[in-house]
């Protein structure tokens, strides 16, 4: 029997011939990653509860601060000191400054045909590179931390076969919002969400990002997409090689097939307080904002920022409305500075901020308070995720968003 894209990683991580959903399986891990949302408590546990305190294979962790940079308060720049000083002492990887976790593994780290933990739910990014990531929680961390091995339930596959190409001002961002507001936010609960057909072609590898950032939104253990020459391209301007590149066989068993036609997506708004909350944007025009956020592991890329700069060239960011401009990494911050990127955006009066998270996490820049509006290409807008719970948050694209900071009320880029 054939076996899908997420079964071949597993079983070449478990050094099996096959695996097939539902087995069990020991893995030997590729890397590890964490930031500092979780990676404290992860050096508290390996201090006072290991007996035998060991890292089997340092050279496979990646330890980043991103979640609150800089830091914002004497406790996190405790615990952010915690991270530094034993990073140091075991000469773990180790960034700060760099960016998003996710996107700084992208640009630095992943492999296709890796399998990666990471602590942080939106590791499943890496499949854009045909890497299998997936987040786990801190004591799971550590166990691979010491032993450089895991177990996986070998997940079931939902395959998504795209064709066409998406309409001019629409973007993946809305594609990937749809498929969480068809299937709900428990639609893919511990599935493998792959991506597959001519319409991925037309996607970029930060179109691909951005899709696989966001199934864990959907409830995906891991997202794959098949390594192509794009992917490749993307690569090998990274200065990397696979590890090994695989793709699902003709007869291997998915749970669910779903066809999508590019041509079909028009822009999106997911409101609050969930993910799947999803409306064509056409239908939330009007809604007032306070706050516009243009960044994130999701969307705060060098295309992304494109996007925005293009719509705002020459007008103002609306007078009762802060918009902040968050490149997702330092490459990206360096590469919008040169292209003029960053100068568009602060003559239009947005706020442009070093690489972190800021407030798609809410707990560092730009938190947002009681009875406010942010609109956003953060991953997330459950209650209180951008400050007070009391507040409101909308998904939307680079478009969308900037658009909607223009307005100083929820619009699309056709408005301004
Ligand atoms: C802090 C971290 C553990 C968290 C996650 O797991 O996703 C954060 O990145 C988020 O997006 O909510
Ligand atoms: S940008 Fe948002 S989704 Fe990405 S890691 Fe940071 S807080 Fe999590």
């Amino acid at each position: 029997m054939g076996m899908t894209m997420a079964e071949k990683i597993i079983a070449c991580a478990a050094g099996v011939e096959s695996a097939k959903a539902g087995d069990i399986h020991t893995v030997e891990l590729d890397r590890l990653m964490s930031n500092d949302g979780t990676t404290h408590l992860t050096i508290d546990m390996y201090h006072n509860q290991l007996k035998h305190p060991q890292i089997k294979d340092v050279s496979k962790l990646v330890w980043i601060v991103d979640h609150n940079l800089p830091s914002d308060s004497p406790k996190t720049a405790a615990s952010q000191k915690k991270m530094r000083d034993f990073a140091r002492e075991h000469g773990i990887t180790f960034y700060e400054g760099e960016g998003v976790c996710h996107q700084v593994m992208m640009e630095k780290h992943v492999r296709p045909g890796e399998l990666i933990f990471g602590a942080d739910s939106h590791t499943c990014a890496y499949g854009a590179l045909g890497a299998f990531g997936t987040g786990v929680g801190c004591t799971d961390y550590l166990y691979a931390m010491v032993t450089g091995t895991s177990w996986l339930l070998v997940p079931e596959t939902l395959r998504f076969n795209l064709t066409g190409k998406l309409p001019d001002g629409v973007y993946a961002r809305d594609l990937i919002l749809t498929i969480i507001g068809k299937i709900g936010a428990n639609g893919a609960n511990y599935k493998a969400m792959e991506f597959a057909g001519e319409g991925l072609k037309s996607l970029t590898m930060s179109d691909r990002i951005s899709i696989c950032n966001l199934c864990v939104e959907a409830g995906a253990k891991t997202a794959l997409m098949e390594v192509d020459e794009i992917a490749m391209d993307y690569l090998h301007a990274h200065d990397r090689e696979p590890k090994a590149l695989f793709t699902s066989d003709e007869d291997a068993v998915f749970a669910e097939t779903y066809d999508i036609d590019l041509s079909t997506i028009q822009p999106i708004v997911a409101k609050p307080h969930f993910v799947d909350n999803v409306v064509p944007a056409k239908e939330s025009l009007g809604v007032k904002i306070d706050e516009a956020f243009l960044g994130s592991c999701n969307n705060g890329r060098l295309e992304d920022l494109r996007v925005g700069a293009e719509l705002i060239k020459g007008k103002k960011v609306a007078p009762e409305v802060r918009f902040l401009v968050v490149p997702a990494s330092r490459q990206v911050y360096q590469d919008a500075l040169k292209e003029g990127l960053l100068d568009i955006f602060m003559e239009s009066g947005a706020i442009v901020m070093n690489p972190n998270c800021s407030v798609c996490w809410g707990s560092c820049q730009g938190v947002i308070g009681e009875g406010e509006t942010l609109i956003s290409t953060g991953t997330r807008n459950f209650k209180g995720r951008a400050g007070h719970r009391d507040s409101f948050v909308y998904l939307a694209s680079a478009a969308t968003v900037t658009a909607s900071a223009i307005k100083g009320e929820i619009a699309t880029a056709d408005m301004v």
